[in-house]
């Protein structure tokens, strides 16, 4: 209309016929577009105003003249056009929920001219208007698609109240309209053959009864080459792919489609039918669901309820080490990481019950707030006006009760149990943890010799500063988090946060359609607005349906050992092996077994926190068991770290400065390690817990005049503070000797803590890493290092001072810990008080370097025969080469050789002719002489020094930790498969 009536140039008539602007040329972008058009045309720069050579080029050019304006009329019609439209446009936004498309990308007059004439053809076919007009659109729309003509005005509303409500879909909106083509042309097809066929011959009424012109050029070709039928089908077909293109349908989602219409019909809720992965392809579609189900259901997928394989966690009804049931070693399913009960019971219910999972679910007609809504809300609460607070005054998320609701309650967290290593170890924020004792175990506990052994008092660790749950830092970066994601258009929302000690985690909910990668692409921004370079993104959290975004509190919090170790977590089990390791992002209490690591590696740069989690360690230990239940060996190659503990009786050895001994004491361990070996297999027990039970009840009685006294093995606890010290002296020994270890010592209660703040490939080796399954893994200067220690990245953006990423063996995730911290006092209070129980009583072998087990050459294959011979001549005193011959079925000359060698160890004199050579070892002395052919230590009875303290084992029944100790009167006798290597408790 336009572009007859104004004398305007081409491209600004084109602009305004779109009516995009009545407000002149000028007054918006495409106004702005159209002014410029005629100038480039004359090879005039954009911008006029400017007096470059290229504008004064335009000036001569001549301008748009007020009279090359549109005429007054057209101008005033256009006015009016605009005016209604953007009317009706504003009223057809408000319907349902309110809809805010931007005014530069509205298309109110192009959807007012599509509601005009759907409007008039629904008058005319559906109301069967008459008159010229009228006639004159149903010859159109009629003549056109015959009966279809019916379903036209439906089609054009559709088209109106997309193009008034989401103009800037133009993709989904091209869709649709290629889906209505699809259905009117294939449905025109289908009427003409409904319709009886008609010929052109049989004039146009003819065919407006059937399929209209369209219907004949459809079906009549189709039905040239084929029958009725199969086009029929075809076209039948054609409806229905035209139905799934508007709906934006893939085939694999037809039946939740259907599932999801029908419950939307009867009015059900719609959160299973989402939970089937059905999300359009396209983001920028997700406004479909207006067709079938309403933008506002945003429901999360409801995760599948895994089955545990037994009625209970087996660890649930078995403290670590005193049932009844004879199985005491390690169990299925056990984690490294102490978790609390209450909780796990909680979280299977929440993620049962689905209800409020993930936090996002909006129960049916509850309207879901719009962008602008939630940003206020968010403000608001930010700025703690007006917005209900939680009972935690953590943000209260909609569908979910707060946390630490009521038990019973549907608490959001759920946790897939594969997924569970992340979340396991965390409880709701707990309040300041009660000032209970640490452990459970105060009563006196008895150590073998009737010494009387108490546990440090819980006051030598004093209580933390009480945690925050919520303070203004949060309230701010909720802010700026919700600006950010609005600033670029994320239809997402920030439903909550956990505050740790020193990283908040802040979650975020998309709406449905919305990818996340749309959250996760802005890291840099979020960065940028809230200040902060260590922003980590978790997508999604954990068996959560939401992005968590973790950044530092400006505000962080200290961790005191004496709090984590009197949570519920650690008070629920006396076992000597569980330490304190800090509090994870939710603020809940993170405990961990040592016994079930088996083995921990702690790596970080310099001053990350390393030291002081060892430190936390040691110091759990000191508090919650007895020298006899735990003995430890440190090696410390910076001399400064562990000085704090010389002396105290848990130490078998001193601490190990020298690296050089270090590596020596490695060698022991294995040596120990071995000899436990010996002793299971000898008793047929399969865990070192088993055979200590056995032992306990009596069960395990040495051979018959062995005069041995069996007792339990301590744990044995080896700590490494610089494994890069060791690795430099000698790289080959160290790394066999802790791969040995490793790979064995789980059963035999030998547990090693490496630490490192080297964290390459040299120092932590391949082989290393295989077998140390724990990580804790404190900042590292780069991303390369943080690979090496956990497989991922992740620890280059951890902020130092103790804050870490915790990998347990078995867990696939990390759980960001801040660690436990205990200060020198505390330190040296709780030393003092186990010192001055007991004088720690080391042994001297472990950092002797042990003699290579070597057979020699002489002997050959021949050493088990040879053992034999040995046995034999030593146990008769009669040294016979026959006697060999006969009693081992040996040649002549096989004997001959086997008393050669038993003359060349010393065992029998030179050959005398035909008489018996002569027996020069004692029967008593044969053990050593056996040991050192199999190129074992003999063994040494003066190997565990008696003095200073003289414990006495009287009285076993008594005590809850028994530990029986050996009679040192026999030390010296051989006895088969074990020798008092093992006696750690060394009297
Ligand atoms: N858990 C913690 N809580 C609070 N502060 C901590 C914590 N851990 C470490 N820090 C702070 O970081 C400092 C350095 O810690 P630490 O000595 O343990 O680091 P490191 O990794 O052992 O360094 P290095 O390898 O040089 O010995 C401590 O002095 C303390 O101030």
């Amino acid at each position: 209309m336009a572009t007859r009536t104004s004398p305007a140039p081409r491209g600004q008539q084109r602009t305004r016929s779109k009516g995009a602007t009545a407000k002149g040329p000028t007054t918006t972008a495409r106004g702005k577009t159209a002014a410029a058009r005629p100038a480039r045309a004359s090879g005039s720069p954009k911008d006029q105003g400017r007096t470059t050579p290229a504008t004064r080029q335009s000036e001569a050019t001549p301008e748009p003249r007020q009279d090359d304006r549109p005429a007054l009329p057209v101008r005033v019609i256009r006015a009016t056009w605009m005016s209604l439209a953007r009317l009706t446009g504003s009223a057809v936004r408000k319907f349902g929920h309110d809809v805010h498309p931007e005014r530069e990308l509205r298309r109110d007059g192009s959807g007012f001219f599509l509601l005009l004439l759907a409007l008039a053809v629904a008058a005319v076919e559906w109301w069967a208007l008459t008159g010229i007009i009228a006639d004159s659109v149903h010859a159109a729309a009629g003549g056109t698609f015959g009966w279809m003509a019916l379903l036209v005005p439906f089609m054009l509303g559709i088209g109106a109240v997309r193009l008034f409500r989401y103009p800037e879909r133009q993709r989904a909106n091209n869709r649709i309209a290629i889906g209505e083509l699809f259905i009117l042309f294939a449905g025109s097809g289908i009427a003409h053959l409904v319709g009886g066929q008609p010929t052109l011959s049989e004039g146009l009424d003819a065919l407006w009864r059937a399929g209209g012109v369209v219907g004949f050029l459809v079906a009549g070709p189709l039905t040239a080459l084929l029958t009725a039928w199969p086009v029929g089908i075809l076209l039948s077909v054609v409806v229905f792919l035209g139905l799934l293109i508007i709906t934006a349908t893939p085939f694999r989602h037809i039946p939740s489609r259907l599932r999801a219409l029908y419950e939307h019909l009867m009015g059900q809720d719609l959160a299973d039918a989402r939970g089937s992965g059905d999300h359009p392809e396209d983001a920028e579609e997700h406004d479909q669901s207006y067709l079938y189900a309403g933008h506002g259901s945003t429901a999360t997928p409801k995760p599948k309820r895994r089955k545990r394989l037994f009625g209970k966690d087996q660890s649930e009804d078995r403290p670590a080490d005193d049932d009844d049931t004879g199985f005491v070693g390690d169990e299925a399913f056990e984690r490294a990481v102490v978790e609390d009960e209450e909780r796990r019971a909680r979280e299977s219910g929440a993620s049962e019950s689905g209800a409020g999972e993930g936090g996002a679910a909006v129960p049916p007609g509850v309207r879901r707030p719009t962008k602008q809504e939630r940003a206020a809300e968010n403000l608001k609460r930010a700025q703690g006006i007006g917005v209900p607070e939680s009972p935690d005054h953590a943000p209260a998320v909609p569908g979910r009760p707060p946390r630490n609701a009521p038990e019973g309650s549907t608490e959001a967290i759920d946790i897939v149990p594969a997924a569970k290593a992340l979340l396991v170890p965390s409880t709701p924020v707990q309040p300041q943890a009660p000032p209970s004792p640490i452990p459970q175990r105060t009563e006196q506990l008895q150590l073998a010799g009737d010494v009387a052994y108490t546990l440090p008092p819980s006051d030598y660790l004093p209580a933390g500063t009480p945690p925050k749950e919520r303070s203004e830092a949060n309230d701010a970066v909720v802010a700026a988090l919700t600006h950010t994601l609005d600033q670029f258009n994320v239809d997402a929302r920030v439903t909550g946060f956990s505050r740790g000690p020193t990283v908040t985690r802040y979650e975020i909910e998309l709406a449905p359609g919305t990818k996340v990668e749309r959250v996760t692409a802005l890291s840099k921004n979020i960065s940028y607005a809230v200040a902060s370079s260590d922003v980590r993104i978790l997508s999604p959290i954990p068996g959560k349906s939401a992005i968590g975004i973790e950044i530092p509190n400006t505000d962080r919090e200290t961790v005191s050992l004496g709090d984590v170790l009197r949570s519920g977590n650690a008070r629920k089990t006396d076992h000597p092996m569980v330490m304190g390791v800090g509090k994870d992002v939710e603020g809940g209490f993170v405990v961990a077994n040592l016994a079930k690591m088996p083995h921990l590696l702690v790596a970080g740069a310099t001053g990350a926190g390393k030291s002081s989690f060892v430190n936390s360690m040691i110091t759990s230990i000191l508090m919650r068991s007895t020298p006899d239940e735990v003995r430890m060996v440190m090696v410390d190659p910076k001399r400064v770290e562990l000085t704090a503990y010389e002396g105290v009786p848990h130490l078998i050895t001193p601490i190990i400065t020298s690296p050089k001994k270090a590596a020596e004491a490695l060698q022991w361990v294995v040596r120990e390690m071995d000899t436990r070996y010996d002793d299971l297999a000898n008793y047929g027990y399969k865990h070192i817990d088993d055979f200590n039970k056995a032992v306990r009840n009596g069960k395990v009685v040495p051979p018959e005049g062995s005069k041995r006294v069996v007792r339990p093995y301590p744990y044995l606890l080896v700590i490494v503070d610089e494994l890069a010290d060791l690795m430099m002296v000698a790289p080959r020994d160290v790394e066999d000797s802790i791969v040995r270890i490793t790979q064995l010592a789980r059963a035999a209660g030998i547990h090693l803590v490496l630490a490192t703040q080297r964290p390459s490939v040299d120092v932590v080796t391949g082989l290393i890493k295989a077998n140390v399954p724990s990580r804790m893994a404190f900042a590292t200067s780069s991303v390369t290092d943080s690979r090496v220690v956990l497989d991922q990245p992740g620890a280059e953006k951890l902020i130092g001072q103790g804050d870490a990423l915790f990998l347990p063996m078995g867990a696939s995730k990390t759980i960001r810990v801040q660690g436990a911290w205990v200060t020198e006092s505390e330190i040296h209070r709780v030393v003092e008080h186990v010192k001055g129980q007991l004088q720690a009583v080391y042994r001297e072998d472990v950092a002797v370097e042990a003699p290579k087990k070597q057979i020699d050459d002489d002997i050959g294959d021949d050493l088990d025969v040879l053992l034999q011979a040995t046995e034999l001549v030593v146990t008769t005193q009669f040294g016979s080469t026959s006697m060999l011959q006969r009693k081992l079925r040996v040649g002549f000359a096989k004997a001959g050789r086997l008393m050669d060698l038993l003359e060349s160890r010393g065992v029998v004199g030179p050959s005398e002719g035909s008489k018996a050579r002569d027996v020069l070892v004692k029967p008593d002395d044969l053990a050593p002489v056996l040991a050192a052919m199999r190129g074992d230590d003999p063994p040494a009875p003066s190997a565990a020094p008696r003095e200073p303290v003289d414990l006495v084992a009287d009285d076993l029944a008594s005590r809850t930790q028994a530990v029986e100790y050996y009679d040192g009167a026999d030390s010296g006798e051989g006895d088969e498969g074990s020798s008092d290597a093992w006696n750690l408790t060394g009297r």
